[in-house]
């Protein structure tokens, strides 16, 4: 199965209409993979906080409609990474706000698969948690690849420093966790335990994709890894806009679960 994580680098000087032109050139340069990542609020920025509601969208807007061509054109399965979603519905949540962080899952004809919202809000009293509700339910999606498939548990950045999120996903099944990211390069190294820390755990890969370049005064910390059940680092990015293209095998998740099958030891 091959994979291609898009390590996105973005300024704020680019507007949305000639990233999104640039982000779909891109995602059908990689004709070929059975999964594409893409980021978190790559079109919207992951820490322009001050613009996240004048760009906010339905999973039907632009961005939505541009990625769903794109994962089309290239046939392939596209994580799109995540959107500042206003739903058109006018749907508020709990905490009263009309903006989630929702990650958006196409198959390869270009229909939209999956959403998750992101569940752990970043920012403390500031960012996320001051805007955005948060979400409440955990998604899997299973990613076809050659005759079998790949059962993936979705989340997003922050997410990765609750593993219980990952255990109540590999309790649904995942075999592989996708964490699109804005994480910066002041924490780089604990980005890098972290992704290893919960393929490990869980047994499972870690495919996470994050930003690179330097928005809203912060340096992203790029280093996009592939992390095999085992805990090998298969691929790592490095600081710069990058695309990382990997093959991995789904059946590695079960040999490492039979010849170390830690996971049955759990006592509940
Ligand atoms: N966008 C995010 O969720 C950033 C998370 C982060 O910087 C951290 O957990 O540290």
């Amino acid at each position: 199965m091959r994979v291609a994580l898009i390590q996105l680098a973005y300024d704020d000087a680019e507007t949305l209409d000639a990233r999104v032109e640039r982000v779909v050139a891109l995602v059908r340069e990689q004709a070929g993979h059975d999964l594409v990542v893409l980021p978190e609020l790559w079109g919207a920025g992951g820490f322009s906080y001050r613009e996240w509601s004048s760009r906010a969208q339905d999973v039907t807007g632009s961005i939505g409609t541009a990625l769903s061509a794109a994962a089309r054109d290239a046939g392939v399965f596209l994580h799109g990474g995540s959107i500042v979603e206003r739903p058109a519905s006018g749907e508020t949540g709990e905490e009263g706000h009309d903006l989630w962080n929702t990650s958006v899952v196409y198959d390869a004809s270009g229909t939209l698969v999956a959403t998750y919202r992101k569940i752990h809000r970043f920012g403390f009293a500031g960012g996320e948690p001051k805007l955005m509700d948060a979400g409440t339910e955990l998604v899997r999606v299973d990613v076809p690849a050659g005759s079998s498939s790949l059962a993936v548990g979705l989340s997003t950045c922050y997410d990765i420093r609750f593993p219980e999120m990952y255990r109540a996903l590999l309790d649904r099944g995942a075999e592989a966790f996708v964490v699109p990211a804005a994480w910066p390069m002041a924490r780089v190294d604990a980005w890098r335990l972290l992704l290893r820390a919960r393929a490990v755990e869980d047994q499972c890969f870690v495919l996470a994709c994050n930003t690179a370049g330097t928005h809203a005064k912060t340096q992203m910390g790029g280093h996009s890894a592939v992390i095999a059940p085992g805990g090998e680092v298969l691929a790592e990015a490095g600081e710069e806009q990058q695309v990382l293209s990997v093959e991995i095998d789904p059946s590695a998740v079960r040999d490492v679960r039979e010849s170390f099958p830690v996971l049955a030891d759990r006592r509940l």
